[in-house]
């Protein structure tokens, strides 16, 4: 178990990393998430004492690193694929870090065989592509068989197959009873990889629970509804009867409609007492990263320009429907964000207080099917692009 508490550090008057308290425990996979520059870096390194805390101090199996008897048999860990000697091949970069451990070399040669790479294990590292940089990374967390594992982005530049194959080892590693800590900006592959999330924004604690609860705490379920294609007033006349009935309804890009404040059985009852027939229902819970960019707007550093003029729009409001009010970006320049806090909500602890919002203009009833659609949350240009 890695324990870190009021863990603090600073680079002179930057602070990295503020008072951070949390546990990675074993038998699971805990993602670390947080946008560019939040400290997740610096938090890996103080686990593995390549950086002296603050203030505060955090423990693996109980013990600083330092303190730890043999410590690459208790922790592997992958922080910079790059920072291997170009000129040696891939087995004499494991062999000489084995030795240094006491590890027998017969294991270099499994570990080379577990991340694929035997068949280059001869080769020169300097010539290997970001991939295979990365695989041979692994290897070398894995070479001491430890309990406990770090990976800082283990999945940048691998390809599909790639990605798959760190996705069922981190699982596999975590089903063994290891502790697996894995950050990643890959919000759909965590999804898939990880049972626990812990998430920091600019250094300090924001989220520290199941994927599950990250995910229902940070988004409103809704239901997607679509009437026939081609009969918009269909699809007015049950907007308007939605809104009477206390819902609140936005358009889609597809034509379909998302409503909330209503459940299910009640939307179908509404449709049918309007006479509309539906040719969809369903219920929808956002997605971790939809999640996770409602958590996180207020504490990203990094922001193309470009956001603020395409893409990162709100939802147009429908027919009688008032928009939530926007909370204010910190950053200079923005005045709106791409996820209004909804009812039921967990306002999110990083927005400043609501300011004045621009009032979004009226949609009339008869509006026209080219309302403004809501943007494509699923894209963002601070993916990790590294
Ligand atoms: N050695 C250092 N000296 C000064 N500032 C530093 C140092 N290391 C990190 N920082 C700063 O601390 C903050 C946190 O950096 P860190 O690399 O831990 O973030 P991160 O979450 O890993 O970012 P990314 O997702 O981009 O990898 C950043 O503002 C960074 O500039």
């Amino acid at each position: 178990m890695i324990e870190a508490v009021g863990l603090t550090k600073r680079y002179g008057a930057k602070t990295a990393v503020h008072n951070l308290t949390f546990q990675v425990r074993p038998g699971a996979v805990t993602g670390f998430l947080g946008p560019n520059g939040s400290g997740k870096s610096t938090t890996m390194r103080m686990i593995l004492g390549l950086d002296r805390p603050t203030s505060g101090y955090v423990t693996v199996g109980g013990r600083p690193f330092h303190q730890l008897p043999n410590a690459p048999r208790q922790v592997g860990a992958l922080l910079d694929a790059k920072a291997v000697h170009g000129g040696r091949s891939a087995r004499l970069h494991l062999l000489s870090l084995a030795q240094l451990s006491g590890i027998p070399a017969s294991r270099v040669d499994e570990v080379l065989g577990v991340v694929g790479l035997q068949d280059v294990a001869r080769k020169r590292s300097k010539g290997f592509s970001l991939g295979m940089g990365q695989r041979l990374g692994i290897a070398a967390a894995l070479l001491g068989d430890p309990q406990v594992l770090l990976f800082d982005e283990p999945v940048n530049g691998l390809d599909p197959e790639g990605i798959l194959w760190v996705r069922n080892l981190m699982k596999r590693l975590a089903a063994e009873g290891r502790t697996v800590f894995v950050s990643s900006h890959l919000m759909s592959e965590m999804a898939l990889t990880a049972d626990h999330l812990i998430v920091i924004g600019r250094g300090q604690l924001m989220a520290d629970m199941s994927v599950k609860d990250f995910i229902s705490a940070n988004s409103a379920d809704f239901a997607r509804v679509r009437t026939p294609d081609g009969e918009p007033e269909q699809r007015e006349k049950l907007t308007a009867a939605l809104v009477e009935a206390g819902g609140r309804v936005l358009p889609e890009q597809d034509g379909g409609m998302r409503v909330t404040g209503l459940p299910l059985p009640r939307i179908s009852d509404v449709a049918h007492g309007a006479d509309v027939r539906l040719w969809e229902l369903s219920p929808h819970q956002a997605s971790l990263e939809e999640a996770y960019m409602r958590m996180t707007q207020g504490a990203v550093d990094y922001r193309s320009t470009d956001d603020q003029r395409a893409g990162f729009q709100p939802p147009a409001p429908a027919f009688g429907h008032q928009m939530p009010a926007m909370p204010q970006m910190p950053q200079q320049g923005w005045q709106e964000t791409a996820y209004p806090v909804l009812e039921g909500e967990r306002p999110n602890p990083y927005a400043q207080p609501v300011a004045a919002a621009p009032a979004a203009p009226p949609v009339p009833p008869s509006a026209p099917a080219s309302v403004p659609a809501p943007a494509d949350l699923t894209k963002r240009d601070s993916e990790d692009a590294r």
